[in-house]
């Protein structure tokens, strides 16, 4: 069981780690010519600033074949082969380092335009001196956030899913996660969005031949009953793939798991166990936690967002009672509901433990894991872990104290987060981000109105309505109308990315 702690420690991010192959151009569906790139050659340091072994500076556009030129002093080197040279300055002709440079011709390059890439020492002085050599050269300049990937898609080489792939893949924490981005960054969920594109497109073009040709008889009835099957079988996957549980969704966030109890459960003790430090404030005095406490956690390679919260109880304290009132308001956003009890204060019969259960109140349909916590104390009596009964949900015994327990829980917990996010790698790629549900959503209900027109309805707004529906499907992968999204996706990239 794989419990490595809180993983969101401020760590460097860089747009790729040296050992990881050259980015493939996968998803590549706008036409994309061969360039060496027009405009502006833009450059910077992809590897996470600070110290460190190498650092990888990376320039794209038309002039990063002469950038490499001028600060080796020799020609490029043969396509895709790194070549050791010494790197110096163009003006000064100041030797800054030796490394080893790599020349991309465009189209075969990350961007589809001319690339080149400096992997030099990875000392301050050493990156600062390469990147102000570069700057002086005429052309150049430093690239904005997410600017090489915003110019691969520009050139086709990915689509804007894949581009949201690859931005996840540089977040990911957690195995599932990685898995989940990296499925996503090959194409996967692009190549589905794509394939329900083209059936409606063909949809549509047999619809209007239809439209067209109907009255000379040359277009059989049979053609509007083919588009009617077609939408109805899109529809169908559509809103089982919108049904997902917002699988990929919790995967890509992080599962929130609430701690919920009464006062003195153990609550705090649960968190302090499961992140191996003391996170927060124990003590034996009923109502200590107030304000809401938050830690990340990676429970078998799933993203977990634990919250400790204050022990459920009437509260007269004015301050206990607003922390009774946050932890009510965290327990309704939960997606996973850890419900700590005292096993020596509850009989452990299913009617006792529901009862205890239901005084949380936990949010209707929101799963939940009992946790009968000081397990040391309970002797020689113990309850069952079913002891909720086969309709409760699953119990385990634990002791904060002693640790005994620990493993049980975190299969339980490890099954549960499977269950929410499902398996990244399994059955048709997961919907990832709330701007995908959005636009499906809009295409859903496009799709409906055409079914809701029925056989009497009138054609052309029945071609309307797939015409909606595509150009959904179209701003998801960035066929269509997508430039105000781009700014959106790509401000969140790094720099060097
Ligand atoms: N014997 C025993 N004591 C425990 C165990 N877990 C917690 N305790 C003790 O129970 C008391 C309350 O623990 P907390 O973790 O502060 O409980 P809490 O639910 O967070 O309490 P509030 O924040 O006040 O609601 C402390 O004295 C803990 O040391 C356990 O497994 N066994
Ligand atoms: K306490
Ligand atoms: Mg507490």
């Amino acid at each position: 069981m794989a419990l490595s702690g809180a993983v969101r420690a401020a760590r460097g991010r860089c747009a790729r780690a040296l050992s990881s192959a050259v980015p493939p151009g996968a998803g590549a569906t706008r036409g994309a010519g061969a360039t060496r790139g027009t405009g502006d050659t833009i450059f910077a340091l992809s590897s996470a600033p600070g110290r460190c072994g190498v650092a990888v500076i990376r320039a794209s556009g038309p002039g990063s074949g002469a950038a490499l030129r001028s600060l080796t002093g020799s020609p490029e080197p043969p396509a895709r082969v790194m070549a050791l040279r010494r790197i110096r300055d163009p003006q000064s002709a100041e030797s800054l380092d030796r490394g080893l440079v790599v020349w991309f011709p465009g189209p075969h390059s990350f961007t589809g335009e001319d690339c080149a890439e400096l992997h030099v020492h990875g000392g301050p002085a050493v990156v600062s001196g390469v990147l102000r050599a570069l700057g002086r050269l005429p052309g150049l300049r430093p690239a904005e956030p997410g600017e090489f990937t915003r110019r691969a898609f520009a050139h086709g080489k990915l689509d804007l899913t894949a581009a949201e792939g690859l931005r996840d893949l540089i977040g990911a924490e957690t195995e599932a996660q990685r898995r989940q981005a990296l499925r996503q960054m090959d194409g996967e969920l692009g190549r589905l969005y794509q394939r329900w594109s083209h059936a409606l497109t063909q949809a549509l073009a047999h619809l209007e031949a239809y439209i067209d040709f109907s009255e000379d008889d040359n277009v059989e009835e049979e053609v509007l009953n083919q588009v009617r099957v077609t939408v109805r079988a899109l529809l169908h996957e559509l809103r089982g793939h919108l049904r997902d549980g917002r699988r990929g969704e919790l995967l890509r966030g992080g599962v929130r798991a609430v701690i919920a109890g009464p006062p003195n459960a153990g609550k705090s003790s649960l968190l302090n166990l499961l992140c191996r430090r003391p996170a927060a404030i124990v003590s034996p005095t009923a109502g200590t936690t107030r304000d809401v406490l938050e830690v990340a956690l990676d429970i078998g390679g799933y993203p977990l967002v634990l919250s400790d919260t204050a022990g459920l109880r009437q509260a007269t304290d004015p301050v206990e009672r607003e922390g009774v009132a946050r932890a009510r308001a965290r327990l309704c956003q939960a997606d996973l509901v850890l419900a700590v009890l005292d096993a020596t204060s509850v009989p452990p019969t299913p009617v006792a433990l529901g009862a205890a259960l239901a005084a949380l109140e936990p949010p209707p349909g929101t799963p939940c894991v009992l946790v009968l916590n000081k397990a040391d104390l309970l002797g020689g009596h113990r309850a069952s872990p079913s002891a909720t009964g086969a309709q409760g949900p699953p119990a385990t015994l634990l002791s904060c104290k002693t640790g005994e327990g620990l493993e049980a829980l975190l299969e339980l917990l490890t099954q549960q987060l499977a269950q929410l996010c499902g398996d990244p790698l399994l059955g048709s790629p997961s919907l990832t981000q709330s701007r995908h549900s959005r636009h499906l959503g809009a295409c859903a209900a496009a799709l409906e109105r055409f079914g809701d027109l029925g056989d009497s309805g009138d054609l052309a707004v029945a071609a309307e309505q797939l015409r909606v529906a595509r150009r959904e499907l179209g701003r998801i992968t960035g066929h269509v109308g997508a430039e105000d999204v781009l700014d959106i996706i790509f401000r969140d990239f790094c720099v060097g990315k």
